[in-house]
């Protein structure tokens, strides 16, 4: 569904010189097929999933959803970044329906989704309050609600739950494959947690240092549903130790 063909990035720096961020990248991914990408810091992923979002341009080579060239946002591309930025005047249910508003597609049906969705996440009885007056995890909540309520066929989140607790981190992991098994869609998912890229995902892209290039991908053989507790399955120590050597090297069995 989503081709990503000898794709290069680079960034112009003021001083004049250039950051390559991406180099020579190929990559396929299938409908409905979770990915995580996982690499060291500023290794770009986040320049991955821009380019895949329409957000930015590919110095060389070009990224297709469904064989046709990206040049721009798309409609069906719902995103997830790390802070939810939720309009701080609007309650939650008219955040939920923004992007709607901005499509244009307000529509009743809309508003049930939004309704639907909003109870999806456990924010059913909050649909009226606002911003402020809901945790971190709630608001990340509200933020997926929001990425959804257009049904887009890709999901594209950025550390999603890389600004929450410990807990609430698991708790929304869970939720989020809850939702991906009732709504299936492509997700591409940028985390730093090898635990939480192999719980989750199909496939691990594993990018290498900056210039960013494939290092591997990584096959995860666990069943579905997936738990926390298949994190003392062979299959997930396999996966994650694979990962970490391809990120770490010799370092990954050093202490
Ligand atoms: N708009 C931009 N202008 C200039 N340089 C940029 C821009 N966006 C990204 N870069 C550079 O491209 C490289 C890759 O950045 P990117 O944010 O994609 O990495 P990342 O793997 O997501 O990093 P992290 O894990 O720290 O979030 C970095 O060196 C970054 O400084």
């Amino acid at each position: 569904m989503i081709g990503i063909e000898s794709v290069s990035k680079a960034f112009g720096a003021r001083d004049g010189s250039q950051v390559v961020a991406l180099q020579d990248v190929s990559l396929a991914f299938d409908r409905n097929e979770f990915v995580c990408l996982v690499g060291p810091s500023g290794c770009g992923k986040s320049t991955l999933l821009r380019l895949v979002a329409g957000l930015v341009e590919p110095s060389a080579g070009r990224v297709t959803i469904e064989g046709a060239a990206v040049d721009g946002p798309r409609a069906d591309t719902g995103i997830v970044f790390q802070s939810p930025t939720l309009l701080p005047w609007a309650s939650i249910l008219d955040n939920v329906l923004f992007p709607a508003r901005m499509m244009n597609v307000c529509t009743p049906d809309a508003v049930r989704r939004a309704h639907a969705l909003l109870d999806l996440v456990g924010l059913a009885e909050f649909a009226g309050r606002h911003p402020r007056e809901l945790s971190g995890g709630m608001q990340q909540r509200a933020g997926i609600a929001r990425a959804l309520v257009h049904q887009p066929d890709i999901l594209l989140m950025d550390e999603p739950f890389g600004a929450l607790d410990a807990l609430t981190r698991e708790e929304l992991t869970l939720e989020l494959l809850r939702i991906w098994s009732d709504q299936p869609k492509t997700i591409l998912f940028v985390t730093h947690s090898i635990p939480e890229a192999v719980l989750l995902a199909d496939r691990v892209v594993v990018l290498s240092p900056r210039p960013g290039r494939v290092a591997d991908v990584v096959k995860v053989g666990l069943p579905r549903p997936r738990s926390f507790a298949m994190e003392a399955h062979d299959e997930f120590q396999r996966c994650a130790g694979r990962i970490r050597s391809l990120i770490f090297g010799d370092r990954a069995t050093a202490a």
